[in-house]
């Protein structure tokens, strides 16, 4: 077998949190004990609510965060054995694109200048091999070159969306982490940036980290999917397997959430109670409180993350009663996309 393009193993991040002057600190896991693999041009889909540890574990994977516990490999280099020249190709090697586009360029830099920096501070091209590189890479990504002069004010937001991109993508990396990349874009246009993506990786040999709370646009971008809730993966499996039939009931909740465009499709999942909670998590399932089919089993003994016997190797799912669940109870999710609306079955991956 050859070595995953990134890997990481028990991957815990704690942060310490004060709630008032004299209150007592309290420790939150926001990120417990995850088990990650990725291969060379797989994309991989990270959902869950807000708070349930997305985010930190993107940057605990692109080595921004400290673990608290765990290792991080990518190409095969821990993350703890790197030295600042490793760091350096690291850097190169890996980008990350944020939700917001705007803040993430400087006002003041023209477009031109912010996409040509990576390659100039790296030395991987002179003044000139820059400027040529970043015209073809502004094209590549839907703009034209003449937006070179531009400033980020003069862009519209899909339009700084693209330039983010191009930033990211202009240094050739191996391996993309995408944070909440267009889920502030309006409906059409974040259409037309997930089929930019798409196209990106058919033909750059890149692996996307996608992360996300928004299960429709995931379904269309990546071949896993990871489900997290309160900083543990409670669900993990190919994209379909997945959808198809959600073993967590936690997925299969997140799953039933999404509006779909079929009337037909009759929503007979219960509706999980109450709100995410990490003071909630004690002995047990961190779910069992909210899960609409806790047992007493739940609230004492923790599910370990294990495979699903009856459904392929490639699925996985932290819930003692995992076997028992029907196959799934929303099949089609829509997605709005250049063209007008599509089901899943007409943009099959
Ligand atoms: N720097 C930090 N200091 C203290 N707590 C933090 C820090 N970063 C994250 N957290 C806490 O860790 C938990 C997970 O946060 P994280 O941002 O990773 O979740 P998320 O799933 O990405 O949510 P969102 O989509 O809202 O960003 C949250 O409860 C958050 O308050």
């Amino acid at each position: 077998m050859s070595t995953p393009l990134l890997q990481a193993s028990g991957l815990t991040k704690a942060f310490r949190h004060k709630t008032g002057l004299f209150a007592r600190p309290t420790t939150q896991l926001a990120v417990n004990s995850i088990g990650f693999e990725l291969a060379v041009r797989e994309r991989i889909g990270v959902v869950g609510e807000s708070g349930s540890g997305k985010s930190t574990l993107g940057r605990l994977l692109l080595g921004l965060t400290e673990p608290t516990q765990g290792d991080v490999w990518f190409e095969g280099i821990n993350h703890k054995q790197r030295r600042a020249r490793d760091w350096k190709e690291f850097r190169v090697r890996t980008s990350l694109v944020q939700q917001n586009p705007l803040s993430a360029l400087n006002p003041q830099m023209t477009i031109g200048q912010q996409v040509a920096e990576g390659l100039l501070v790296h030395r991987i091209a002179g003044r000139a091999g820059a400027y040529e590189h970043v015209a073809a890479m502004l094209e590549r990504v839907g703009l034209s070159s003449a937006m070179m002069t531009r400033y980020p004010h003069q862009m519209s937001g899909g339009q700084r969306q693209r330039v983010v991109i191009a930033r990211a993508l202009v240094l050739d990396p191996k391996l993309v982490v995408f944070d909440e990349a267009v889920s502030a874009l309006d409906v059409s246009v974040q259409a037309q940036v997930v089929a930019l993506l798409r196209s990106l990786w058919q033909e750059l040999d890149l692996a996307y980290v996608f992360i996300t709370h928004d299960l429709r646009i995931v379904r269309h971008l990546v071949d896993r999917i990871a489900v997290m809730y309160l900083g543990r993966v409670v669900e993990t499996g190919d994209i379909r397997s997945v959808y198809e039939w959600p073993r967590h009931p936690y997925t299969r909740a997140l799953l039933a959430s999404v509006p779909t465009m079929d009337s037909t499709v009759r929503n007979i999942e219960p509706p999980i109670k109450g709100e995410l909670d990490a003071s909630k998590i004690s002995q047990g399932c961190s779910f069992w409180s909210r899960c609409p089919f806790a047992i007493d089993r739940c609230a004492i003994e923790t599910p370990e993350l294990r495979p699903i016997p009856a459904h392929g190797a490639s699925q996985h799912a932290a819930c003692h009663r995992a076997e028992e669940f029907p196959r799934s109870i929303a099949p089609q999710i829509d997605m709005v996309t250049e063209r007008g609306t599509a089901s899943q079955k007409e943009m099959a991956l």
